[in-house]
């Protein structure tokens, strides 16, 4: 058998202008410039596998700094000797002696962590010539087990645990595939209402987005409630009654502040309230989790939320009622998957974090996994989409009728095209040259 031995890893710095257009603002972001640490790994057959992490403007750079930290553990290693024992791989990227102090498996070093493995599975996907989220079906329950690491969360689910969730939703496996196949996965949409967008451009954005058949809106909020309240008013008023509208305060409150807020929006019926707080308040996201189930309001929380450990804790808490997981915050699929097995025993829906760049390409392959292998359930689910930067990729997702249509290519999704890194890389691509 061939050794594909990975010889090389380059990382790039590529960021996109969207702050010019207020594209992605919110109440605590509010120039954000959509950006990657691009990662391209090489095998000695001439094989790539590529992979990112999502961040935003000045702070890639710090991000590429950690990629290249971690290059010397990866580069002449085999994907066979990676795979046939992941977990230990996982460990060795995150449990490094000299590397470990500036996290451990959070913030910088945790992005980076990311887009290396996001890298490494893009590589097996591709040499199994299957879309991930089919390497991922098509996986022995045992082989899944053996990505995860398990330390520090065997007080919430043990190995035992989370193989027995595996194997019991084997059944009826093949029919959630057909079906996904045929109808795709349920979205819902964050573009038509930025923070930074005016009133008219929401409504245009909002009537656009009911004419392609999308059913459920989030709208940001946070920065004065008078806004808040013109806009939710605005948008309920054009989705109707019986569409779905969830708001996303990306940590702007104190824990009391989050509670009367919301509290002032409530007659406009949210789902959730996304991030009201720090994203490392899990007691101050329980309290308001209690305060507001009388409301019929959820908390929502995850895209900042940087480890399993963090997921535990909130979901032991009962902190939150939607787990927002995220492709490029924590360690790859990895890590993924334990907060995808935890969230089942827990009984807590997850409706993923995506959009920024990239993100939609790469969560799509978790959460139809999710749905295939571990919760067989769509009941209160939906994932996140964002319709920017998606011409950029060489597989870019694929929406009908508001739902994400399983990938078909082969790898994870985070190809993209040469020619846009080139133009879009810091500080030297063309885009970025006009501009100074
Ligand atoms: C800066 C980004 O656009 C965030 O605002 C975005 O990820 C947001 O929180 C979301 O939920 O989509
Ligand atoms: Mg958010």
């Amino acid at each position: 058998k061939m050794t594909k031995k990975i010889i090389k890893l380059t990382v790039r710095d590529v960021r996109f202008p969207t702050s010019l257009e207020q594209h992605g603002s919110d109440a605590m972001h509010t120039d954000p410039d959509y950006s990657v640490a691009y990662v391209v790994i090489e095998t000695d057959q001439g094989m790539q596998g590529y992979g990112l992490t999502f961040t935003v403007g000045r702070g890639t750079e710090i991000v590429v700094c950690a990629v290249e930290a971690l290059s010397a553990l990866v580069v002449g290693k085999s994907l066979e000797e990676i795979v046939s024992d992941f977990r230990g791989f996982y460990r060795l990227l995150t449990s490094d002696g000299q590397m470990r102090w500036i996290g451990p498996e959070k913030g910088v070093i945790q992005l980076a962590t990311a887009a290396v493995l996001n890298a490494v599975w893009d590589l097996w996907a591709r040499s199994e010539g299957k879309p991930l989220w089919k390497l991922l079906v098509d996986m022995d329950p045992r082989k899944l087990i053996s990505c995860i690491d398990f330390r520090y969360i065997t007080d919430a689910l043990t190995e035992e645990e989370a193989l027995d969730i595996l194997v019991k939703a084997q059944t009826g496996k093949q029919q959630r595939v057909d079906q996904m196949l045929k109808e795709g996965y349920p979205a819902y949409t964050t573009s038509c209402a930025w923070l930074g967008y005016s009133d008219q451009l929401l409504k245009q954005l909002c009537t656009d987005a009911l004419n392609d058949g999308w059913t459920k809106f989030k709208v940001k909020v946070g920065a004065d409630l008078k806004d808040d309240i013109r806009r939710c008013s605005l948008i309920r008023q054009m989705i109707g009654p019986h569409n779905t509208l969830m708001i996303d305060a990306n940590q702007r409150w104190d824990v009391g502040e989050a509670i009367t807020w919301v509290t002032r929006l409530a007659e406009y019926k949210p789902l959730w309230i996304e991030e009201p707080t720090s994203p490392d308040d899990i007691l101050g996201h329980a309290a308001i989790s209690k305060a507001l189930a009388p409301l019929g309001i959820g908390v929502a929380t995850g895209e900042q939320c940087h480890n399993r450990v963090m997921f535990k804790q909130f979901l032991q808490a009962s902190a939150l009622q939607f787990v927002q997981i995220d492709s490029c915050r924590l360690g790859s699929v990895n890590e993924n998957l334990a907060v995808l097995l935890m969230a089942h025993k827990f009984k807590v829906p997850v409706c993923p974090h995506a959009g920024g760049v990239g993100l939609c390409e790469l969560v799509q392959h978790l959460i139809l996994f999710d749905y295939i292998s571990v919760s067989a359930s769509l009941d209160n689910r939906m994932c996140e989409f964002v319709d920017h930067l998606h011409q950029h990729f060489r597989s870019p997702v694929v929406i009908q009728n508001a739902h994400y249509m399983p990938p078909k290519d082969p790898g994870y999704s985070c190809e993209m095209l040469e020619s846009s890194v080139q133009t879009h890389q810091y500080p030297q691509g063309q885009v970025w040259k006009k501009l100074q």
